[in-house]
């Protein structure tokens, strides 16, 4: 498993009341995201001039939210925040101990999250002779990434091409240092969940609609985004409304050894 959830921020001038608000969604999203991975949590926050902060640690998420750098992290967001990106890890590949494996991962200019496993990701390294930093299969995505991205923003197309050449599971959220106002949503065979709200102009995410549930109660006016698997999203800060999507492809395996039965959502 593995938990992605998110808060991607339009441009709005927000008041205290409000980010306080937003800013609690989050820890409730990240919370009730623990079940699917107690291994490690993390977050990262962007902001439109580039500026980022990575907080993780091999320890659950209810023991993260304790800590003063999350707490700083989260006291940080501002009306220039683009993105809060949470994970909650289920380890597959590289030992959380070792702090880089856990998630959000940077890569270059990239920072992500995702959920799944790149059954074939270290041969891809080597064969795309792309930098690696830790073990974990993850990184491969955000190094790929980073590679169609050597102008700041991400060469979308560039990134699709190379992502077809992965086998195994997938679901990630990237976005660039140099183009922090671009969020690249990848929802592949992997459940990944996306609410709008038009007032706040936020987009949730979350690996599962119920932690978006319990984040947001009875609030009204969240609307779900419907988005199939293999889709790629790009969500903008200008605009969260304005979203485009396209197909992306890669090669879906459920297990290891097993044959490829075609998506799983
Ligand atoms: N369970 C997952 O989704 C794991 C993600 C990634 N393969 C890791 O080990 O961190």
């Amino acid at each position: 498993m593995c938990g992605q959830v998110g808060i991607i921020f339009g441009r709005k001038r927000r008041r205290p009341d409000e980010r306080d608000y937003l800013r609690e969604v989050f820890i409730r999203m990240l919370l009730h995201s623990e079940e699917r991975g107690p291994h490690a949590s993390g977050l990262a926050r962007l902001k439109t001039d580039g500026s980022h902060r990575i907080f993780k640690r091999p320890m659950r998420a209810h023991e993260l939210v304790y800590e003063k750098p999350f707490q700083e992290l989260l006291g940080q967001v501002d009306n220039e925040t683009t993105i809060l990106m949470g994970h909650t890890r289920w380890r597959t590949r590289g030992n959380e101990l070792n702090n880089r494996n856990n998630h959000p991962i940077r890569a270059g200019i990239v920072i992500g999250t995702h959920n799944g496993t790149i059954y074939n990701a270290d041969y891809l390294f080597r064969r795309l002779r792309l930098p690696r930093y830790a073990e974990v299969d993850s990184e491969l995505i955000f190094r790929l990434a980073d590679r169609f991205a050597p102008e700041g923003p991400i060469d979308q197309e560039g990134l699709k091409k190379a992502l077809a050449l992965c086998r195994g599971q997938m679901s990630a959220v990237l976005t660039s240092r140099l183009d922090p106002g671009t969020i690249t949503v990848l929802k592949g065979n992997k459940p990944l969940c996306l609410r709008i709200h038009r007032q706040h102009r936020v987009v949730l995410y979350a690996s599962d609609d119920a932690f978006i549930d319990f984040a947001v109660v009875n609030e009204k006016g969240w609307r779900e985004l419907e988005v199939p698997p293999m889709t790629m999203l790009t969500i903008r800060h200008e605009d969260v409304r304005a979203i485009e999507n396209s197909e992306f492809r890669f090669i879906p395996q459920e297990r290891k050894g097993t044959l490829p039965e075609g998506v799983n959502a």
